[in-house]
């Protein structure tokens, strides 16, 4: 049996516990703020409802994921420690040094950063062979994918060993071949992300319509056909002759755009705080996440068929 421990249970930790207990592995969990300790276990009996609802099976019998109030007692004894605190560099340096004092030479130390390069992460661990890229999709109980992305120093073998391990997870390991800036994922994310706020912040668009303009258009072609077979399907001289005048008319600022920023300056992060792009109660967050992992389900039976 696999022994995890998981370090941050925020937006992407209670799901990610409840698939890696589901599969069998002995989980424990961390995080270094009380309440997220506290709202951890119902989050992760809610996930594992999702895990039902998609047939998943159980093969974590009555081994129930440990939370716990400590790092050393978290990840002693793990084999693979998975870290999912937030998206800053000092901080994920620090925290993998500290892990990095805690386990035995033999532990996998995997990081679900979005796309930092796994070679800056690895550079102050002691053994940084261990050192490996596990990129989750949130929600990470749902979406199937994991990016496996190995640095410059990452052994073959931790590379070899994740693979497998994300396929015992009943998830689908995408292997990144080189350790670029945000992965494959979040460099197509953030490449459509960058023109959608454009486009609002431009007022071409409003938010609630971009939203039915790309689910409805594009996100729901791009499930079925991927970007390359949408380009044999398409014609590749219509997409030579769109995006002869179109590239160079499409967003390309450096920076994040003023509307995030503000946002972000005044607290209101999205979901998790009650408004983003849009406003929330807490009734509807609930509402909206169950709402959407149902959708979700139905829409993964049906690709899967
Ligand atoms: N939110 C998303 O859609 C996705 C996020 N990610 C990545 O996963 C990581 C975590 O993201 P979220 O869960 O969204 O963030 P979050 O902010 O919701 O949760 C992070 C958690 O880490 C805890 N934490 C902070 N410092 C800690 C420390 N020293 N030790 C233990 N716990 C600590 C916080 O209390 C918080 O509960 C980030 O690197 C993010 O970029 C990856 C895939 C998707
Ligand atoms: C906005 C945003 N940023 C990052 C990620 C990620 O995959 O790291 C996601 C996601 O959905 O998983 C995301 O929505």
């Amino acid at each position: 049996m696999i022994r995890t421990a998981v370090i941050g249970l925020g937006t992407m930790g209670t799901g990610m516990v409840a698939t890696l207990a589901r599969a069998g592995m002995a989980v424990s969990a961390y995080d270094v703020s009380a309440d997220q300790r506290a709202n951890a276990l119902p989050a992760i009996s809610a996930a594992n409802q999702v895990l039902n609802a998609l047939g998943m099976p159980d093969k974590g019998g009555d081994v129930a994921p440990r939370i716990v109030d400590s790092l050393a007692d978290c990840v002693a004894d793990a084999d693979l420690v998975i870290e999912n605190v937030p998206e800053k560099l000092d901080l994920k340096v620090e925290v993998l040094h500290q892990i990095d004092a805690l386990v035995s030479g033999s532990c996998v130390l995997a990081s679900d950063t979005s796309g930092i390069p796994i070679t800056k992460l690895q550079a102050d661990v002691s053994a940084p062979g261990r050192v490996i890229g596990m990129h989750w999709s949130n929600p990470p109980h749902i979406i199937p994918i994991i990016e496996v992305v190995a640095g410059a120093q990452t052994s073959p073998e931790t590379v070899s060993w994740m693979v497998e391990t994300v396929t015992g997870l009943n998830m689908l390991p995408v292997l990144v071949k080189k350790d670029v800036p945000g992965f494959v994922e979040n460099r197509i994310l953030y490449a459509i992300m960058r023109e959608a706020v454009d486009l609002v912040e431009k007022g071409v668009i409003d938010a609630e319509s971009l939203d039915t303009c790309v689910s409805w258009g594009i996100g729901y072609k791009l499930a079925v056909v991927g970007p390359m077979a949408l380009l044999d399907m398409a014609g590749l001289d219509i997409y030579q002759a769109v995006g002869s005048y179109l590239n160079e008319d499409l967003c390309a600022r450096k920076d994040v755009s003023a509307l995030i920023a503000e946002k972000t300056g005044r607290g209101d992060l999205g979901m998790k705080t009650g408004g983003g792009m849009f406003d929330y109660t807490p009734e509807q967050v609930g509402e909206l996440r169950a709402a959407r992992a149902k959708k979700l389900v139905a829409v993964r039976r049906a690709l899967e068929t």
